[in-house]
């Protein structure tokens, strides 16, 4: 049997890792063989970006130019698909990835990269079977990672996660794959919903 491809996207404190977390135990519970990964992954090159491109710019412009980030996050990617996400559905696993290509449509487009070239680069990407998107106002989302960010930083964070969340928006009407999940519920409601959203759609 192929396997099953869930990606979760979202704005930063949305809730994905949290919700990825609790939809990987419920499919094991069922019996499935699940895998929960993530981007950028945790790979040396992974790494490498989250030091240098999430944190050395995730607000003021990185020395990398943006056009060189978004083809890290892609090197990364093709990276992620080729060993990690492709050989686990080839297997028939449950494969749950904790942001994907959207996040680079979504942040880098936010960051004036034009959309077109961003979908081109990452084309190499297999299309999941369902995409959720966590979607919540950006001053919820800061309230829950507030104690992750530098207050200096926050009036820019700010500034991106509007426009990034805006995009998020505009991708649900472009890629039918991808579902909106009101992500300002509790964590057990969201759960319920999402869980409600995989048995209606995939199972
Ligand atoms: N539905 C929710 N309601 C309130 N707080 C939440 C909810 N989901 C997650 N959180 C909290 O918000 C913060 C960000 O959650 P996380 O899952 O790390 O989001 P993301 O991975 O999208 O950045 C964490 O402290 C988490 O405990
Ligand atoms: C995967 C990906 C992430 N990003 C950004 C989104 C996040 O700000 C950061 C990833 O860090 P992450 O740990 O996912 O942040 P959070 O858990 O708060 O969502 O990198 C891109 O800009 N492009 C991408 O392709």
């Amino acid at each position: 049997m192929p396997g099953l491809f869930i990606v979760f996207e979202g704005i930063d404190g949305s809730g994905k890792s949290t919700q990825a977390k609790l939809l990987a135990e419920w499919f094991k519970e069922k019996g499935y063989d699940v895998i929960l990964t993530k981007e950028p992954t945790d790979t040396k090159l992974g790494k490498f970006i989250r030091e240098v491109v999430v944190h050395g710019s995730l607000i003021d412009g990185s020395k990398l130019s943006y056009e060189a980030e978004a083809l890290l996050f892609a090197a990364d990617r093709a990276e992620h698909v080729k060993k990690v996400i492709k050989p686990a559905l080839d297997k028939g696993k449950v494969v749950i990835c904790d942001r994907y290509f959207y996040s680079s449509l979504a942040y880098q487009w936010a960051r004036g990269l034009d959309l077109k070239w961003l979908m081109k680069i990452n084309e190499f990407a297999i299309k999941p079977n369902l995409t959720i998107l966590l979607d919540l106002p950006t001053k919820e989302s800061l309230k829950r990672i507030r104690t992750r960010v530098d207050i200096s930083e926050f009036d820019k964070l700010w500034d991106l996660q509007k426009k990034v969340r805006q995009n998020y928006l505009k991708l649900a009407e472009m890629f039918p794959e991808m579902k909106i999940i009101n992500a300002m519920n509790s964590v057990e409601d969201v759960h319920r919903d999402i869980v409600a959203l995989v048995e209606h759609e995939l199972l």
